[in-house]
């Protein structure tokens, strides 16, 4: 069963092409993660996907529908995004940034659901101790480990307003991991896990093919706006794929329970 489909999806902008007829589809249960060099379209996938950005050729389907014609407050319910960067204009508290990701699907949720959503995503994201700091005091790893809790918080409470546990719903994270720690990157990337696990269909763009392999369903690999491999991570994170796509080669260090760890080097 698929969530959201892609048929030869495209995205121009002044006579340029940043993606190139892009078919995928995303899966409840699934973490999908695009992988790619500097400029390959791997944002643009995802705005794409996510609906912030419209196809200017092919298609994007949400559930068999026309992604576009999904109502906001419907998607908003349904789908969460951590974007590569962002800024807010005013100074918030940690906790009234995790609130702003529920404010169109939780306003009608009991005032102890909010906050138990707030706390719980709060804690999954390991910033429960940095609730009552104003977000502009925040390091650059914090602020993104709140926005993960935003984007959690806005799910839980899409689902607590639905009334469903089983909502069809989505993540998309862009370089969730850019300005974490190693211990925060693991702990992150286990909760998109579990999300996956719960019947979330994840999608990341990751930067790390180590990180990827280990924990993604399935790999997109990009270059110059194409997908040019999909597949298990096994069939796509080859030796001649790494090759051909960044330029550099691969060493397996070992293969363990928690599968295999790769060194890459310039040729
Ligand atoms: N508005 C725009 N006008 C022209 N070119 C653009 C525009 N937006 C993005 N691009 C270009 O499109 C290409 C794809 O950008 P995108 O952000 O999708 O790449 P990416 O794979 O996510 O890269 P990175 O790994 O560096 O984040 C890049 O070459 C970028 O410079």
């Amino acid at each position: 069963m698929s969530l959201l489909t892609l048929s030869a999806a495209s995205y121009g902008v002044r006579g340029k092409t940043l993606l190139n007829q892009a078919s995928m589809t995303l899966r409840p249960g699934e973490l999908t993660v695009a992988i790619g060099p500097n400029g390959a379209g791997k944002s643009t996938l995802l705005r794409l996907c996510c609906g912030e950005l419209a196809p200017t050729g092919g298609r994007v389907l949400w559930d068999g529908a026309d992604l576009a014609s999904i109502p906001p407050w419907r998607l908003a319910a349904a789908r969460a995004v951590l974007p590569q960067a962002s800024s807010l204009g005013f100074p918030f508290t940690v906790a009234e940034v995790v609130r702003l990701g529920m404010e169109t699907v939780g306003r009608k949720l009991p005032r102890a659901a909010a906050t138990a959503i707030i706390n719980a995503s709060l804690a999954s994201a390991d910033v429960g101790h940095l609730t009552g700091r104003s977000y502009e005091t925040l390091s650059g790893g914090e602020r993104q480990r709140v926005h993960f809790a935003r984007a959690v918080a806005q799910l839980a409470a899409g689902r607590a307003a639905s009334g469903r546990d089983d909502l069809p719903q989505a993540l998309f994270l862009d370089e969730p991991t850019a300005s974490l720690d190693i211990h925060h990157q693991l702990l992150l990337i286990r909760e998109a896990r579990r999300l996956a696990d719960s019947g979330v269909a994840v999608f990341a763009v990751l930067h790390d093919l180590s990180l990827a392999s280990s924990c993604a369903d399935a790999i997109l690999l990009m270059r110059n706006g194409e997908i040019v491999a999909q597949g298990a991570p096994d069939m796509v994170l080859t030796p001649d794929w790494v090759r051909q796509v960044f330029g550099v080669e691969t060493e397996v260090l070992q293969a363990s329970g928690g599968g295999p760890a790769f060194a890459y080097r310039l040729p």
